[in-house]
C-alpha cells in the first residue's frame, strides 16, 4: 500500500519522522516534498498529494503544514479527495470509519511527533464502515459535480 506524503517548509522534520514510522508499518511512501528548508507555499504540496491519491498513484495521503489547515484545503480542491485535519487519534479514526477520508493532515506546529504517530496509526488502522456512512459520503462527493 502506497502513501503520498507532502509538506511545506514547517513540516520537513515531522514528515521524516512519520515517513519512517509508516514505512516501519510496511507502507511504501512517495515523498512529494518539500525537502528544502526555504519558505515555500503549502498549496503546491497539497495539490501534489491530492493528485497522487486521486490519480491512483497512491492509496492514501498524509499532508503537513504548520496547522494542517492550509494544506488540507489545497488537497480538498482536488476532485475525489476527502482530507481532514486531525489533532488527536479519535477524530483520525472516525474520519476513516465514517467519512472515508483519504488524506490525513496535521500541523507540525500543533502536534508533537509522538502524538502525530498515534494519530497516524489510528487513521491507518481504521477502515471505512460503509452502510449509512456511504450514503453521506456519496452526498458529499455529489457536491463536487454541481
Ligand atoms: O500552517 C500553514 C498553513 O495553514 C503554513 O504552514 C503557515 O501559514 C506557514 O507560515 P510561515 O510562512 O509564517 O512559516
Amino acid at each position: 500500500m502506497k502513501i503520498a506524503m507532502g509538506n511545506d517548509h514547517t513540516g520537513i522534520e515531522l514528515k521524516n519522522i512519520i515517513k519512517e514510522f509508516v514505512e516501519g508499518k510496511g507502507y511504501e511512501v512517495i515523498d512529494l516534498g518539500t525537502n528544502a528548508p526555504e519558505s515555500c507555499d503549502y498549496p503546491v504540496y497539497g495539490e501534489k498529494v491530492g493528485r497522487a491519491v486521486a490519480d491512483g498513484e497512491a492509496d492514501l495521503g498524509i499532508a503537513i503544514c504548520g496547522t494542517g489547515v492550509g494544506i488540507s484545503l489545497a488537497c480538498n480542491k482536488v476532485k475525489g479527495i476527502r482530507a481532514c485535519v486531525c489533532s488527536e487519534p479519535y477524530t483520525a479514526k472516525l474520519s476513516r470509519q465514517h467519512n472515508n477520508s483519504n488524506v490525513l493532515a496535521f500541523g507540525s506546529r500543533v502536534v508533537g511527533s509522538e502524538l502525530a504517530k498515534m494519530i497516524t496509526e489510528a487513521w491507518l488502522d481504521a477502515a471505512f464502515e460503509g452502510g449509512r456512512h456511504q450514503r453521506r459520503v456519496d452526498m458529499v462527493m455529489e457536491i463536487e459535480k454541481r
